[in-house]
């Protein structure tokens, strides 16, 4: 048997009429309601299941046998009754009302038949033997099962909004196929496949991120006047920030590569100041130290003056506010400190007593667990003023953060000593940045999320599990460290005392939920006795 059209059918409020009302009508019954098909069931009897659904208003029933007239204006006729003389009648009437017809038990009358259907969400699968063995086709559609699982839903989604996506990045139809094509067919949707659901669509659209990105870059490509008048038009972006020339250059770092992504869009930056006067009038007074310039810039936020907000990590203390959202976390720096001298001493080498400033209790307790006769002085300021005042008061050294120094441009190893992370736990988030927005900014998520790093923010979310459980702030010292390696993250956290240097450490590894394994990590720290040193501030 041959010459059959597959086709997808959408019976959305379509007429169809079934004929008969036992266990086979019920199938088809089934199917024809969820796509929303307008049923009448002709039959004198009915299966529960069916009677269920008329009463409750899903289907008519006409409850009595075929009549001649029935297929009057029905463009969809299944028949399932199992007598051969109905079969007939309903076969003539059809040819002249046009109506497509099914019969259950007479394949070779039938104008359409219905196949074995496995759905995965929106994958649909079906298999049809042409009516030589339904119970092969179901079968064969239960074998499917083991390859075409549970994640090809998530898959076909995110394939989804990336072609949407592409429809507007990516003007020129070849080089869009040739997007498609390397991710479904080069392994990255295979390697999604592999993932714990809810990074399917993380992974993906990375990947879909940077192949856009890359095949701008080889390209050089230019928009040509058609081409930009298809571009969906984007609105103007403003990225608020302090004013340190640190905050600026990270600032103008997500800038740049935001309009790398999307040429044509405009992006200011605008300065937030933090001054004291202005957090006065707006009852911040709670919230010290570091979490002042974050909540200054997340009422920037609120208040609409800017779009997005890029945060040195570090800073950022817990969650998000209600109603924003950290939606990218972008390819993480160097998250080592660092020990600054003038001639590039490293901590062994340094003078009996040396005295090094650092106004970080963590800073403060590690170097005095590697260096227990080293004298600490608080110094503060930015990068340049604390550099300066480190030769101004003859200290033996201070210590930065790496990523402040290599952003600023002043890394060099000539002065500067790099611990390793083991030997120098670094603070949760150090060396990455976090793009805040508002939560229902469907555009700006859009632009923005192109940064994301999905290897970076598992790291971040495993470290700020790990501090947010241990509920650690700047005054005691704390620090974690997560890295991955193929694909499995291990988190290493720590707690110390400040008067003794004394380090308590544990660490974890795993393949599941990153935030869930920091605080893993900090539950084992508490049982062995972190609770004692958090206390003492
Ligand atoms: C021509 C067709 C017309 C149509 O109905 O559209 C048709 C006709 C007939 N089916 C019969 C029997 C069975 N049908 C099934 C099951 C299904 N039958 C389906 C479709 C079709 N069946 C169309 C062809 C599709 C194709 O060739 O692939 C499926 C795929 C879709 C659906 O109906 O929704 C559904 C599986 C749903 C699922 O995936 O679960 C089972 C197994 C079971 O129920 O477990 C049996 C018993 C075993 C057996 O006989 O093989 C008989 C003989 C009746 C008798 O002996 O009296 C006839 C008439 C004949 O062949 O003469
Ligand atoms: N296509 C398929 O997937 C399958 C087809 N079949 C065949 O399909 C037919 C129906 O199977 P079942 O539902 O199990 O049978 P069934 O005997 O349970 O149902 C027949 C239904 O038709 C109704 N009926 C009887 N005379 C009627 C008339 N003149 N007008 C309207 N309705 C009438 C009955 O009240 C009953 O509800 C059988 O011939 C069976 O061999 C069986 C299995 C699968």
């Amino acid at each position: 048997m041959s010459g059959y059209v597959p086709m997808m059918m959408r019976l959305n409020k379509k007429k169809c009429v079934v004929i008969g009302g036992g266990i086979v009508a019920e199938r088809k019954v089934t199917a024809l309601l969820e796509s929303k098909a307008d049923v009448t069931v002709i039959s004198p009897k009915v299966t529960e299941t069916i009677r269920k659904r008329y009463e409750a208003g899903s289907l008519e029933w006409k409850k009595r046998g075929y009549l001649s007239g029935d297929f009057d204006k029905i463009p969809f006729a299944f028949i399932a009754v199992g007598n051969e003389e109905v079969n007939k009648r309903c076969r003539w009437e059809a040819n002249k009302t046009n109506t497509l017809l099914n019969i259950a038990d007479q394949p070779d009358q039938c104008d359409f038949m219905l196949p074995a259907v496995l759905r995965q969400g929106d994958l649909i699968l079906t298999v049809c033997t042409s009516g030589k063995s339904p119970m092969l086709a179901k079968k064969i559609k239960q074998d499917l099962i083991q390859t075409y699982g549970n994640a090809y839903s998530v898959v076909v989604d995110t394939l989804g909004k990336i072609r949407q996506d592409a429809f507007h990045q990516i003007a020129n139809q070849k080089n869009r196929q040739e997007v498609f094509r390397k991710l479904i067919y080069d392994g990255a949707v295979d390697e999604a496949l592999t993932l714990p659901g809810q990074e399917v669509e993380n992974f993906l659209m990375q990947k879909y991120w940077k192949l856009v990105l890359s095949a701008k870059e080889h390209r050089g490509e230019k928009d040509s006047e058609i081409e930009k008048k298809r571009r969906k038009v984007v609105k103007k972006l403003i990225i608020g920030s302090r004013g340190s020339r640190l905050a600026l250059i990270q600032a103008k770092w997500v800038q740049q590569q935001l309009q790398e992504a999307h040429r044509g869009l405009e992006i200011d930056i605008k300065i937030i100041k933090t001054k004291g006067d202005i957090i006065l009038d707006r009852t911040l007074d709670k919230v010290g130290g570091k979490g002042l310039f974050v909540k200054e810039i997340q009422n920037a936020l609120f208040d609409g003056s800017i779009d997005l907000a890029v945060h040195s990590m570090k800073d950022v203390p817990g969650e998000s506010p209600e109603g924003l959202k950290m939606v990218a976390i972008p390819e993480r720096e160097d998250a080592r400190d660092v020990l600054v001298t003038t001639d590039g001493k490293s901590w062994k080498e340094l003078r009996e007593k040396p005295v090094i400033g650092t106004s970080s209790m963590r800073r403060q307790a590690q170097m005095k667990a590697l260096r227990p006769d080293s004298q600490i002085v608080p110094i503060r300021g930015n990068i340049e003023t604390r550099m300066q005042k480190m030769k101004d008061q003859h200290m033996d050294g201070i210590l930065l953060a790496a990523a402040g120094l290599i952003r600023s441009g002043y890394f060099n190893e000539k002065h500067h000593f790099a611990f390793s992370e083991e030997e120098f736990i670094p603070a949760v988030g150090q060396g990455a940045l976090g793009c805040e927005i508002r939560e229902d900014d469907v555009e700006t998520t859009r632009i923005v999320k192109v940064l994301d790093d999905m290897e970076s923010r598992r790291r971040v979310e495993a470290e700020r599990g790990f501090l947010n459980h241990l509920e650690g702030d700047c005054h005691v010292p704390v620090g974690a460290f997560a890295w991955i390696e193929e694909k499995k993250l291990t988190i290493l956290g720590m707690v110390a005392c400040v008067e003794t240097g004394k380090r308590l450490t544990a660490f974890a590894s795993g393949e599941g939920n990153a935030e869930a394994l920091g605080v893993k990590v900090a539950e084992e720290l508490l049982e062995k006795g972190a609770a004692s040193l958090l206390k003492r501030k």
